[in-house]
């Protein structure tokens, strides 16, 4: 039977020794070959059993949909909206100073 092992390694994520990042680098993907040459030692593969949750029989198994990461960090427009509420902050202050220029030169010339 053609099978594929899962881990669930979320647990783990923090005691990791390669870190974080390998790991999620390769959620919900096959990443066979990235533990392979990353040279893991017998006390590696035995604490895997560790994290093992199931397996796989790619047999029967639809195709796995590769993950989609639709969001980085930030909005992507997220600068221009920090912008727009400085633009804000400013815009307010600046026409009260106006205003009250206007008014004094006004109240100036009326004398
Ligand atoms: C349940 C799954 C895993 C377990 C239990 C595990 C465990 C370990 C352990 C114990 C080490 C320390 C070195 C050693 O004893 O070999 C290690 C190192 C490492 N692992 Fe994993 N690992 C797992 C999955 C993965 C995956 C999926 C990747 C890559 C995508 C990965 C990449 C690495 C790397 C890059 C190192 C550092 C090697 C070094 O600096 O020498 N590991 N891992």
């Amino acid at each position: 039977m053609n099978t594929m092992q899962i881990y669930d390694v979320t647990a783990y994520l923090d005691d990791h020794p390669g870190g974080a990042d390998v790991l999620l680098a390769v959620t919900g993907m096959d990443g066979t070959d990235e533990f392979e040459d990353a040279g893991h030692s017998k006390d590696a593969k035995a604490l895997m059993k560790d994290y093992f949750i199931g397996e796989l029989d790619l047999d029967e198994a639809p195709d796995m949909p590769e993950m989609e990461v639709f969001r980085k960090e930030q909005d992507k427009d997220f600068a221009s909206k920090l912008v727009d509420y400085a633009v804000q902050y400013w815009a307010i202050p600046v026409a009260a100073a106006g205003i009250s220029a206007v008014v004094a030169i006004l109240y100036a010339r009326r004398k």
